[in-house]
């Protein structure tokens, strides 16, 4: 008889770590869920593919994004805001599936934001060498609600500031299943991502994917 050292390994408990007012990674928050959320990723985009959006100021992302749910965060030259359709088929968003959308708002409640009701996802894949600079989100309306963000696939260095982009940033290395919360007093806190350093995750092969969901209204 052979026996499996992991078999019985429950999951990782979930580790809390205060980043500041409002703020908080919550460590394998959805490591049990990571493959299935992943093959939900997958589905999205079978409909909405993954592309390069421009910055109102002409530059190619190197992040390439789509989004899930009733709109979704885009960017041209026109400028950044939320689009009830994708601009690349011209149809809907896919829906926010039910398990994610319980996962997000179970994880605002873990961080003290009791009545999230998201209705933006926006997905992120970053390939190696890809980053996203320091900025704000600040293009919902509403900053009551909080911003919830899932990492998978490839570690990557997130970077956590204050209300002024020259405030002093802490560095957390974010890993597959990591959720971090910010709302409230952190909500528009700078924050991004450093260039995602080269290796191979079993999931993801060689990118990192991080969804993040709003609520606008
Ligand atoms: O990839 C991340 O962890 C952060 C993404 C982000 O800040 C954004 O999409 O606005
Ligand atoms: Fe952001």
């Amino acid at each position: 008889m052979t026996f499996d050292l992991f078999e019985h390994l429950e999951p990782p408990e979930v580790v809390r770590e205060n980043l500041a007012p409002g703020a908080v990674i919550l460590r394998h928050f959805v490591l049990p869920q990571a493959r299935t959320i992943l093959a939900q990723v997958a589905a999205v985009v079978k409909c909405s593919p993954f592309r390069h959006m421009t910055t109102p100021g002409g530059y190619g992302m190197s992040v390439a994004m789509t989004n899930c749910g009733d709109y979704g965060w885009v960017t041209d030259r026109q400028g950044y805001r939320y689009s009830d359709e994708d601009p690349l088929t011209g149809k809907p968003w896919p829906p926010i599936a039910s398990l994610l959308y319980q996962l997000a708002v179970a994880a605002a409640e873990q961080g003290g934001f009791s009545d999230f009701q998201p209705n933006v996802c926006l997905i992120n894949r970053y390939a190696i060498g890809a980053k996203m600079s320091l900025h704000q989100d600040k293009d919902e309306k509403n900053f009551t609600y909080p911003i919830v963000s899932m990492s998978f696939g490839l570690p990557a260095v997130f970077q956590f500031g204050g209300l002024s982009r020259s405030d002093t940033v802490q560095k957390c290395l974010l890993t597959q299943g990591d959720v971090v919360v910010w709302g409230g007093a952190s909500r528009l806190a700078y924050h991004g991502i450093l260039p995602v350093k080269a290796g191979h995750h079993p999931d993801t092969e060689d990118c990192r994917i991080n969804l993040t969901f709003r609520q606008i209204d």
